[in-house]
Parts: structure tokens; sequence; C-alpha cells
């Protein structure tokens, strides 16, 4: 049976969980073709740092964070391999001398294909780690590069799949030697070998990009939670574990910001409709949440989103204008090329109303660019909070002491924006 296996961040995050997922592999009734892994731990985070450091110029910064990361990723070789992990330590250096000499060659040019060339690494790093983990505890395992799998075009850090090109090269994968396949998520390459990747959490979407390729019978997507609730378990003390939902619901979710699955992970399944389902790491024997093309649970219960550090921009015309087509246009072009997302959207006659999380560094030039044109009005630290098959009474009792800066909603979905400091530490879904 085609499987594929997804394991982020949260599930290697060292020696200890990287043991344990060896034993998850070796008990798990049917050994799937495919593991795809993530970066371990933070390290994606602690790689952008790195690249924003050697592209300011703070060498010394650079070469801290990177001497910092080895000796992260060798003491885990060392926790793993004692006495034996000479080979291992070796190929991990290797891939360190690799980043840095790319770091030179890239760190004048192009911040995103600097990016890309850099932060490719922590994927490298975690799957030659926990490749060599799974062969030594005796799971025959073959380490595969994704990027001689999955093809893209040449826009780095958001690549777009070349569906048929990919499709090709996985199709010609062996299958028939028994082998444990692992491989990266979150990285890809051009037809010409330049490695880009896929944007941030990438991996899910990695993972749903070999599961559509193969043809796979399932794709299980391993979490530090037991599956998808609905609201983030770590910050709603009620939340509560959804069975079964449709490859729809868990779009809309995803799209409006819950963190377990990425947005791009559902559409290539349910275009074969290959099965999804999320699992708990510590708990893999647990039910899960089952996803596919079902639709007869979506709504039973409503589901929350809670997504902070937004921004409310209000643009208003100068001149007394109506914020018609062509203004909206001009407006969503502009986040368009910054790159940025807007969680809420609202327009009236003379306004338009956008929630925005983005990084300051995208963010200060649109805005700069929108007062060229717009009177803006911008207000920082807040959140939005998303409920999907709510009712009135809910929407009020969630929103009891914060005061609602901006809302919107339709017959299934409701948004409201807060300030963020009414919104931080745990909350409590109301009866
Ligand atoms: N509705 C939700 N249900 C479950 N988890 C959620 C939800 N919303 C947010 N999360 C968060 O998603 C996290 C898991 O996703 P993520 O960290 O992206 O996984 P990965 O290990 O694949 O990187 C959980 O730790 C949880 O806090
Ligand atoms: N390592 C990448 C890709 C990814 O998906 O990671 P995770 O599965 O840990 O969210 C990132 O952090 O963005």
């Amino acid at each position: 049976m085609t499987q594929v296996f997804k394991f982020g961040g949260a599930s290697i995050r060292g020696a200890d969980a990287i043991r344990h997922l060896g034993r998850l592999l070796a008990d798990f009734p049917e050994r799937p073709l495919a593991v795809v892994i993530s970066a371990m731990g933070q390290t994606t985070d602690a790689l952008e740092a790195l690249l924003g450091g050697g592209r300011a110029g703070e060498a010394s910064d650079y070469r801290n964070r990177l001497a910092t990361l080895r000796r992260d990723h060798l003491d885990v070789v060392d926790a793993l391999f004692g006495s034996e992990a000479a080979p291992v330590s070796r190929r991990v250096e290797a891939l360190f001398d690799e980043l840095d000499a790319l770091h030179r060659t890239h760190a004048n040019g192009e911040r995103p294909l600097h990016y890309d060339q850099t932060v490719c690494f922590g994927e490298l790093l975690s799957t030659t780690i926990v490749s060599a983990w799974l062969e030594a505890s005796g799971i025959a395992t073959r380490w595969q590069d994704a990027r001689e799998l999955v093809v893209t075009d040449a826009c780095h850090q958001a690549a777009n799949v070349d569906w048929a090109a990919t499709t090709e090269r996985l199709q010609r994968l062996r299958r028939d030697d028994g082998r444990l396949l692992v491989t990266q998520g979150f990285i890809a390459s051009t037809p010409d070998g330049v490695t880009t990747t896929l944007g941030r959490e990438g991996s899910d979407y990695s993972a749903a990009i070999l599961a559509h390729c193969l043809d796979a019978e399932r794709l299980t997507l391993c979490k530090d939670v037991p599956g998808l609730f609905n609201a983030d378990p770590r910050r709603f003390d009620n939340a509560v574990q959804l069975d079964h939902l449709s490859y729809a619901e868990a779009i809309e979710l995803a799209w409006h910001g819950a963190k377990v699955i990425h947005p791009k992970a559902l559409a290539p399944l349910q275009r074969k409709a290959i099965p999804l389902t999320l699992r708990s790491f510590t708990q893999p024997r647990a039910p899960g949440t089952a996803i596919d093309a079902d639709t007869r649970h979506d709504g039973e219960i409503p589901v929350l989103i809670l997504r902070e550090g937004q921004t409310l921009l209000e643009l208003r015309p100068r001149d007394f204008a109506f914020m018609d087509e062509a203004r909206q246009h001009h407006i969503l072009g502009g986040l368009v090329e910054a790159g940025l997302h807007a969680g809420m959207i609202d327009a009236g006659a003379m306004r338009l109303s956008l929630c925005l999380d983005g990084h300051p560094d995208y963010l200060e030039p649109l805005v700069a660019a929108f007062r060229a044109d717009y009177r803006v009005t911008r207000r920082d630290d807040l959140a939005l909070l998303t409920v999907r098959h709510g009712d009135a009474a809910l929407l009020e009792a969630l929103s009891e002491g914060r005061e609602c800066l901006a809302e919107r909603g339709n017959a299934d979905t409701a948004q409201r924006v807060f300030p963020g400091t009414r919104c931080r530490g745990r909350w409590r879904i109301p009866n």
C-alpha cells in the first residue's frame, strides 16, 4: 500500500524525539513508502536569523549563529550514535560547509534566491540524521533529495509546482526494494537544479505533492496534537477534537489560519480523493482526524481560529470618491506584489479595510505606498477571530470585554478584529 507520512519540526526536535520516530515507524502496522520530514525544531527560524545577520554584513553574528546550529545538530548526532557518530557527523559537517560556501556566493545577490540556498539546509540536515538513525535501528532506508523529485518554477521562497514534471519524476521512483524513502519537506528545485522552497511551513504541502504524484492510498500528517480541534488546543482550554471533516471545510479552516495544516496541502489530495489523517506523534494509534470528500460532519460544532500579530489598515480615497473596483484592484494588486495575505477584507462605499499579518520588511513599504494615494489609518498588535458555523450568541459571548475594531460575516463565517492586549492568555469556548 502506497502511504506517505509527514513529521514536522516538533516531532524531531531532538535525539529522544528521533528515537521515538524510529519506534513509531517500526511498530506501525503498514510500512509507508515515503516519509517527508521538516527541519528539526526551530531550525528554519534560526536559519532565517542567520541569513538576516549575513546579509546585514554582521559577520560575527552570522558566524556565531552558524556555530550554534552546527553544534546543536552535532550534539543530536552524538546523542543518537555515541561512539558510532563519526560517519554521520562528517556528513553533517559537509552540509554546514556547503551552506557556508553558498552563503558566500549569494550574500550580495537577490534575497529570495539567497534565502532558498541557505534555508534549505534545515531539511537536508534533519533527513540526513533521521535517515541514518532509522537505518541504524534496522529500518532499511533510502535518503532521497527532494530537489530531484519536486520540480518548480524559479519563484524563490514561494515556488510553484510543475505537476507534470514532478509526476514524471515521482513515477520513476524505485518502489520495489522495500526501502523506506526519507525525503525533505519544504524544498524543491527548478528544472535546471537551482534550489527553491515552497513557503514557510510548506512541508505539509510537500507531503501532499508526493501523495498526489505517487497516487498514494493515504497521507498521514503526524503532529504534536492528536488531530484537528475546533480551536487551537494550546490556547482554548475546552477545545474538542474533530473526528471527521471534508477537504472543503479543512481548506476553509487552514485558509483562515488554523495552523495545524497548510492550506495548500488539501487541493492535491482532493483532486485524487486521497484521504488525509492527522495523527498524534506521541499516540499514533489514537484515531486522529480524518479528512476526505465526505461533507456530512462539517459544521456540526463551531470552529474558532485566532490569529494574533495582525495589522488593520483602513484606506479611504482622499477626494470623497468611491472605493470602486478600480481602486480595490490597485490596492489588492499591491498586496499581491508585496506577497502579503489579508485574513479579512471588508469594503464600504469610501473605505477598504484589510487585516494583515506580514513581516515589517514587506508591510512597511506597502503602507508607505498606500499613503501616497489614500488616507490610511493603521492599528497594530491586533487579533483576528474567525468563527465558522457559530451563531450570534456565541460571537457576542466571545466578544465580551473586547472592543470590536472591525468585522465582517456571511452565512457560515464571522470575523472580528480585537486589540491584541485583550486576547492574550488562555481562552474558553462559551457554552
Ligand atoms: N484547530 C487546531 N487544531 C489542532 N492544532 C492547532 C489548531 N490550530 C492551531 N493548532 C496548532 O498547530 C500546531 C501543530 O501544527 P504545526 O506546528 O504546523 O505542525 P508541524 O509539526 O507539522 O510543523 C499545534 O501545536 C497547535 O498548537
Ligand atoms: N521547516 C519549514 C517547513 C515546515 O513545514 O516545517 P514544519 O513542518 O515544522 O512546520 C518551516 O519551518 O517553515
